[in-house]
Formats: C-alpha cells, sequence, structure tokens
C-alpha cells in the first residue's frame, strides 16, 4: 500500500494476511511500513505497523459511521474477537459513547477494565443473532467465509461497518443485506476488484465514503447501510 504526500511524505505499507495463524501464537494480519526521504527516495525507516493498521481502520469505520448512520448510537454489536474487534470497540466507544455493547467472551474482560471508566459496559453474546439484535450499528471482523450476519436479524436503519473476511471481501453479510442496503467503500478502484461479486447478486458500490463528506454524493432511503472497508 504505498502512498505520497507532496513533498513531504513517501512510504509504503507491506501487509500480509494469514487467518490461521493464531494456531501459532501470531497475529492474522502482519504490516510493516517502509518511510522514504521524499526528496531522494532513500529509505529511512522501517516501521512496525500493526499498531497503525488497528488506529486506521477502525477511524475509518467511525468516519463512515458519523456519514452514514444520523439516528441513536446506544447500542454496538461487534462480530470477531480479535484485533480489529478490540481497535472498532475502542474507536467507536471513544467516538459515539454507545450505551451497550455485545462483543465475543475473549477480550470482554479486557474492555471491561479499560472502558468502564467512562460508564461503558461490554456483554457477551452466546449467538451472533443475539449480539446483533437490536443494535444501531453493526462491525463485522472475522475470516468468515460463509455469511455470519442475517438480515432477519437486523433492525431498519442499522449501520454496518464491513471490515473483515479475507479471501472474498464479501463474505460476511448474507445476500439479503447486501440487496436492502446501500453499500459504500473506501476505493472504487480496489472494490472494482475486491467487491466484484456484489454485482452477481445485483448490488452496486454506490459511492466512496469521499464522494459523501464531500457532498457530491447523497445516500437514498434503504434498509441498512454498509460502509466497505477494503484498507486502501
Ligand atoms: N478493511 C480493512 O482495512 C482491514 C481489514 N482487516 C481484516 O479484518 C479481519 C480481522 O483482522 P484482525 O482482527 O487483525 O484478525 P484477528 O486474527 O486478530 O481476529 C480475527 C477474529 O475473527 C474470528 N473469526 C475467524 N474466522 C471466523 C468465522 N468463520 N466466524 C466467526 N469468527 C471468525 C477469530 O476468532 C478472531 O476473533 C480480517 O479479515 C482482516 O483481513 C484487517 C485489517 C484492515
Ligand atoms: O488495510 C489493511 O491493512 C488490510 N486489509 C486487509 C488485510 C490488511
Amino acid at each position: 500500500m504505498p502512498c505520497g504526500v507532496g513533498g513531504e511524505a513517501l512510504g509504503c505499507k507491506i501487509v500480509t494476511a494469514f487467518s490461521n495463524n493464531s494456531q501459532l501464537g501470531l497475529p492474522s494480519v502482519m504490516a510493516n511500513i517502509l518511510l522514504h526521504d521524499p526528496n531522494t527516495g532513500q529509505l529511512k525507516i522501517i516501521l512496525e505497523g500493526n499498531t497503525l493498521t488497528g488506529l486506521r481502520t477502525a477511524a475509518a469505520s467511525v468516519v463512515a459511521t458519523k456519514e452514514l448512520h444520523s439516528g441513536e448510537k446506544c447500542r454496538l454489536a461487534i462480530l470477531g474477537a480479535g484485533i480489529q474487534a478490540k481497535a472498532h470497540a475502542f474507536a467507536l466507544n471513544h467516538a459515539f459513547k454507545f450505551k451497550e455493547n455485545e462483543k465475543a467472551k475473549k477480550l470482554v474482560e479486557e474492555l471491561r477494565a479499560e472502558c468502564l471508566t467512562d460508564g461503558t459496559d461490554f456483554q457477551v453474546s452466546s449467538t451472533a443473532e443475539q449480539c446483533v439484535r437490536d443494535a444501531d450499528v453493526i462491525c463485522t471482523t472475522t475470516y468468515a467465509s460463509e455469511p455470519i450476519l442475517h438480515f432477519e436479524w437486523i433492525k431498519p436503519g442499522v449501520h454496518i461497518n464491513a471490515v473483515g473476511a479475507g479471501v472474498n471481501h464479501h463474505s460476511e453479510l448474507d445476500t439479503r443485506t447486501y440487496q436492502n442496503s446501500v453499500v459504500v467503500t473506501d476505493s472504487m478502484a480496489s472494490a472494482s476488484e475486491e467487491l466484484k461479486g456484489l454485482a452477481n447478486i445485483g448490488v452496486p458500490v454506490y459511492a466512496e465514503i469521499g464522494q459523501i463528506i464531500n457532498k457530491t454524493v447523497k445516500i437514498p432511503k434503504t434498509h441498512c447501510t454498509i460502509f466497505h472497508s477494503l484498507g486502501r
């Protein structure tokens, strides 16, 4: 993932995703950032990139949630319990102060200890359905290759940040959820490759989040909105 900012910065993030790494006690996503001198191209430093990946991905979901969900934000549901789940729990709570959160078990004690100071509570759900029912905002942060979120479970007006999935970027949500949503992404260029399967179920990628932010595109009324974060 290359990036250049005028004469100020030049860098590239190299990132891999190996979903079975947890069996080896390793993070599944591993990132390193190469920073170069913007005037000469000389390599200056190699930085650990996992921290930034967590912060940036969750921050993008916060921005998308601000832009796409205008209703009450009482209840946050997160499917998944890894790095992105935790980053999303922190970032969305920080931005919106949810009253209730449903999270997978292994992070709950940690999140309770770190978040309870601001009155946030985290609960464990035994099923994905229980987790997302009544949620105002849902984040999916897994490697699920089959849908883990079903249309009949979600209430009208919900906003979904679809973050995970790995190989097939639209496998976490079921077809009906897509067909009843407006899908916004971070990059149309990436979506034309990574979300091309949505065309097979008649679902267009409606806009880039940047077009919503700069008000060149408006979101029509729908059952729900999906921010498909691809990481570009
Ligand atoms: N959109 C973006 O910009 C980014 C997306 N990702 C994606 O987000 C996802 C999560 O990444 P991390 O949190 O770093 O990984 P992680 O390995 O820390 O966590 C993955 C979580 O997903 C759960 N999981 C795996 N397969 C599942 C299944 N079939 N059903 C339900 N849960 C399942 C695991 O138990 C674990 O809790 C990955 O798909 C990764 O590729 C990661 C970084 C940036
Ligand atoms: O943007 C990112 O860093 C990633 N997207 C998918 C896996 C890692």
